[in-house]
């Protein structure tokens, strides 16, 4: 079993600072906290309209994320959008692709290997990323003919797409929907592809898919984190997250 990291996504602590003038709650303090505290990473969606994370958001958090060796900063959007001349300026670890359109109220798919177009479309941009010294992971549904497409194109990781998971997990039927994220996983493996996962993972629904797949590098969580801060705050979330972790990794 593979010890999974936990990247925190700083969208919403954005989302509500920008609800007012000035720079508080700043993303820059929380994410200090959060990696003093034990995160492994940062994680940001830079999205065209700014509704959150802003393109003034993204070299601070970079020179944060420096200063912890071993860390690392994952920048996501679509290739296609705004994300590319960020990736040239910013060169973080990670960069995952993701095919949101620009009003998009959220991540709710991933690319659709299946297009051929779509297919070769990725694979200059996929290049391009890696030539920033970035890491490339694709967003993708959990289909395990879609792991085959994104080794193709050239991906260094697929980040599985769990909010059909974490929505069986409210209805608890996650057993039966953790199968095809478990599939993609091993294929993953097999084909020499990293496995990150991502969207409305949870301290609550976490676990079971982890198990289930048992090499994922990497989850990177925001929108649950941050109501759990609400709750127990960022170091002791960060805290509560490694040690569900490190329980998983140890079983
Ligand atoms: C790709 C994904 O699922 C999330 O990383 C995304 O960042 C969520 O975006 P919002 O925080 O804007 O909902
Ligand atoms: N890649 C997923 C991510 O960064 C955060 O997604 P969520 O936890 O905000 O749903």
């Amino acid at each position: 079993m593979v010890r999974t990291q936990l990247s925190v996504n700083l969208n919403k602590v954005a989302l509500i600072r920008n609800s007012r003038e000035g720079n508080w709650p700043d993303p820059v303090f929380f994410g200090r906290i959060a990696l003093e505290a034990g995160a492994a990473g940062l994680t940001v969606h830079p999205r065209p309209d700014e509704r959150h994370i802003r393109v003034s958001d993204l070299k601070p958090l970079s020179d944060l994320v420096k200063e912890y060796p071993g860390r690392e900063f994952n920048i996501e959007g679509n290739p296609f959008e705004n994300l590319m001349p960020l990736l040239r300026e910013i060169r973080p670890h990670q960069a995952t692709f993701v095919p949101d359109a620009v009003g998009q109220k959220t991540s709710d798919h991933g690319f659709d290997f299946s297009d051929p177009d779509v297919r070769a479309k990725l694979v200059p941009v996929i290049e391009e990323a890696k030539s920033y010294g970035c890491r490339v992971s694709l967003f993708m549904d959990p289909e395990p003919e879609y792991t085959r497409w994104a080794k193709e194109v050239g991906a260094d990781r697929i980040e599985l797409y769990t909010e059909a998971y974490a929505d069986a997990w409210n209805t608890l039927i996650a057993d039966a929907i953790v199968t095809p994220y478990a599939d993609c996983a091993k294929l993953a493996d097999e084909l020499g592809l990293g496995v990150n996962a991502g969207h409305d993972l949870s301290l609550e629904n976490l676990e079971p898919l982890l198990k289930a797949c048992g090499n994922v590098l990497e989850v990177s969580i925001g929108h649950a984190f941050t109501a759990e801060a609400l709750q127990f705050g960022f170091a002791e979330t960060v805290r509560r997250y490694n040690e569900l972790l490190d329980k998983i990794a140890a079983e």
